[in-house]
């Protein structure tokens, strides 16, 4: 039997703190009982590990595991705490529901894809895969534990605004790099929001989620998506064709959320926000002390025109160079002067450049 223990709950709710802050304790017979009916089905079979198919590249050896408390819940999905070959793990569990064949194929289908993807993906800003199980119906993925929790409770926990701008940049520039080395794999995020981006003790930042994630060549239209509707671009929530650039679109409002720590459309429902963004081009308020810098790179981002909005690359590239001009210069973005308006995608990525501080336009323009 496993060793059943959980973390003492933030007061925050959601992911309990790190290591530093947890406080092991004996469950409850409620918690019990919740943390059994999914976590049964792990129990490793008496000096078996799974061996079929494909699945041995990935398939965890069940008898190193030990699965400790729930910390966060998904949509269909626990996650629990634990430990996988003496290391700090997260471990995702999916139930396929008896009553919902439908919903159960689709969520078995969301497994293998996740896991083919992770496979694949190494990047000190993606999550790092560690292994999975199959025993239907339910299902594990089990991932490095990032003890900081998500970058929503993390704003969460921040007054609006109060986020430094060097943090801002820091921030943003992960995510980005991350997003540039899975888009330089041929995969679209889909679902790329505060809640999937998880954070280190040491503020490291890793982009997570690859549940709807797809290679950009077989993404279909996306109808039927499950994505979030407060971040999801406009073409998206209109199942028309969508490119990599749909993911540009969510950083555009990943980075509105780290400047603000607010929640975008808060005063809407998630449906109400989908039909304002796709039928009057509504976006989240910029506020008035943004640096123009930071707002003309927002606004970019979440164009209504895909291909408006620039691709990963060029947003690590001009980021890289705020951050730069930012540790020289605390001022730099008081001085800043907006660009002039764009006049399509031919003068795109020279708009951009104009965004850099002029010491650096050189050695951008090399990398644009
Ligand atoms: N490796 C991890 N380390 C720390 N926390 C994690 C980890 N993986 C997931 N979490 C927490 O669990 C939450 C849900 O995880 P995840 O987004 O992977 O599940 P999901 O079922 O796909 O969720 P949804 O479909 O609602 O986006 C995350 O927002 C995060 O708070």
């Amino acid at each position: 039997m496993k060793r059943l223990q959980c973390f003492k709950k933030s007061s925050g709710g959601g992911n309990g703190g790190g290591p530093g802050k947890r406080l092991e304790r004996q469950l409850s017979l409620g918690e019990y009982k919740k943390a059994v009916s999914w976590s049964k089905y792990l129990v490793a079979p008496p000096g078996a590990r799974i061996r079929s198919g494909g699945e041995e590249l990935w398939s965890a050896d069940l008898s190193k595991l030990e699965i400790r408390g729930k910390f966060a819940s998904g949509r269909h999905s626990r996650v629990y705490s634990g430990r996988y070959t003496g290391r700090e793990v997260a471990i995702k569990m999916v139930s396929q529901p008896e009553e919902d064949a439908a919903l159960a194929a689709e969520l078995e289908r969301q497994f293998a894809s996740e896991v083919a993807l992770l496979l694949r993906l190494h990047h000190p800003n993606i999550i790092s895969f560690v292994a999975a199980c199959k025993k239907p119906p339910v299902f594990c993925i089990i991932t490095e534990f990032m003890a900081g929790g998500s970058l929503r409770k993390y704003l969460h926990q921040q007054e609006p605004h109060s986020v430094p701008l060097n943090l801002v940049l820091k921030l943003a520039l992960d995510i980005a790099r991350g997003m540039s080395y899975l888009h330089s794999q041929g995969i679209l995020h889909r679902d790329l929001k505060s809640e999937n981006i998880l954070l280190g003790e040491d503020m490291s930042v890793k982009v997570a989620d690859f549940g709807i994630s797809c290679l950009e060549s077989q993404c279909g239209s996306g109808k039927g998506f499950t994505g979030t509707y407060r971040w999801m671009a406009p073409e998206m929530i209109k199942e028309e064709h969508h490119t990599r650039k749909v993911d540009v679109y969510s950083f555009g409002i990943v980075m509105w959320e780290i400047l603000t720590a607010l929640v975008p459309f808060s005063d809407m429902t998630p449906e109400q926000a989908a039909v304002a963004v796709a039928l009057k081009n509504a976006r989240p308020p910029l506020p008035a002390s943004c640096p123009v810098a930071i707002s003309h790179l927002i606004m970019q981002c979440w164009a209504t025109n895909p291909d408006k909005r620039p691709q990963f690359d060029d947003i690590v590239a001009i980021l890289e160079s705020y951050k730069e001009a930012l540790d020289e210069d605390p001022s730099f973005f008081l001085s800043y002067i907006p660009p002039p308006p764009d006049h399509g995608h031919h003068h795109h990525h020279q708009s951009l450049l104009r965004c850099f501080p002029r010491s650096m336009r050189r050695s951008a323009s090399l990398k644009v």
